[in-house]
């Protein structure tokens, strides 16, 4: 079944440069005439130039005309975009590309595709990876999630690359919690790191976030297993250690007071006010993703945050 990627931000750029060295692969963007004339996307991935099978276009009934599409829109946008497009996308595998957790429904990007195309088969994909590690060809591992194992070991098969590989998974709700929720933590592990809290809090802010990131999986009765994996785990480690990480990069500035570009993509700032309205609905704890919220909000400043996560009563691991 042919493959195309539907969103040329950096995320979809690279996703089509890596699948285009194994073969044809169609990549839509809204805007593609500076890409078409650079082969490259010099806007969201400079330097990546395009392998000779990447088709290109502006199109998107042309995409259409595969049976997998990977949709790389950010997480606020994919319902507006598959409405607007729900006609074309019938009855495809549309496999999300983007980690979050929608504000006004509370709905990850699995339960979205469900909800808009009920009569697509959705699929994720998520886990530790730059853009520009997969565009370069650098060794990655990713975590494929589909409800349907039959479509997901062929989604496995298909998209797996020389560089990228891919792990399977049925559990779609834990695979999407992972991918969301890592991006708050990144972000409280920037501020702290970019308040000089130092490396000892960030690592007490990795573990405590997992153990927030496992309490919301629990309640919507995602595997525990697959928070450990690569989509849970791994891209946490990946997210709260690099710059290269927006989300940290977020932290970072709100620790050191410094101002932060409002249109980069920075998934975990929608879904640090989504989880703590869905943990305040269930009276679930989450008191990391709680602080991240309130320092968005301006109802916090650092100091106070984290003055109010040492206090907080002692308790058991
Ligand atoms: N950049 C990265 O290293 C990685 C990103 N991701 C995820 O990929 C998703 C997309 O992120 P990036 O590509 O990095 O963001 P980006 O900011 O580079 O690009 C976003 C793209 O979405 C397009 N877009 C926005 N609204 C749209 C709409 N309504 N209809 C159609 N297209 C629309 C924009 O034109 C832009 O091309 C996010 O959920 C992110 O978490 C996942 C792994 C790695
Ligand atoms: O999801 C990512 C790495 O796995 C990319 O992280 P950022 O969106 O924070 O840049």
């Amino acid at each position: 079944m042919s493959v195309a990627v539907v969103g040329a931000g950096a995320f979809g750029t690279a996703l089509a440069i890596s699948l285009a060295r194994k073969g044809p692969v169609t990549l839509w963007a809204r805007d593609p005439a500076n890409m078409a004339e650079a082969r490259e996307n010099t806007a969201r991935l400079a330097g990546c130039p395009f392998p000779e099978p990447l088709i290109l276009t502006g199109d998107l009934a042309q995409a259409a005309n595969a049976g997998i599409l990977l949709i790389a829109v950010p997480t606020q946008k994919l319902r507006g975009f598959l409405e607007a497009n729900k006609i074309l996308l019938a009855s495809k595998t549309l496999v999300a590309c983007c980690k979050g957790i929608e504000l006004a429904t509370g709905a990850g990007p699995v339960t979205v595709v469900a909800d808009v195309v009920p009569n697509a088969v959705p699929a994720i994909l998520t886990g530790p990876s730059f853009a520009r590690d997969i565009a370069r060809g650098l060794p990655t591992a990713l975590t494929l999630a589909c409800a349907d194992d039959k479509t997901g070991q062929h989604l496995q098969q298909q998209l797996t690359t020389a560089n990228l590989r891919l792990y399977r998974t049925t559990d779609t709700i834990g695979a999407e919690l992972g991918g969301a929720l890592k991006n708050v933590i990144a972000i409280a592990c920037g501020t702290a790191m970019g308040a000089g809290l130092g490396e000892s809090a960030r690592a007490a802010l990795m573990t405590r976030g997992f153990a927030e990131m496992q309490r919301l999986a629990a309640h919507l009765n995602a595997d525990p297993q697959t928070l450990s994996g690569l989509s849970g785990f791994g891209d946490l480690t990946l997210t709260c250690t690099s710059e290269q990480s927006r989300n940290y990069c977020l932290g970072l500035s709100l620790g050191q007071g410094t101002r932060f570009n409002p249109n980069t993509t920075v998934e975990g700032a929608a879904t640090a006010k989504a989880v703590h309205l869905l943990a305040q609905e269930s009276a679930l704890d989450l008191p990391i993703t709680a602080a991240v919220a309130g320092l968005l909000e301006n109802r916090l400043d650092v100091a106070t945050a984290m003055r109010d996560l040492l206090a907080r009563p002692l308790k058991e691991e």
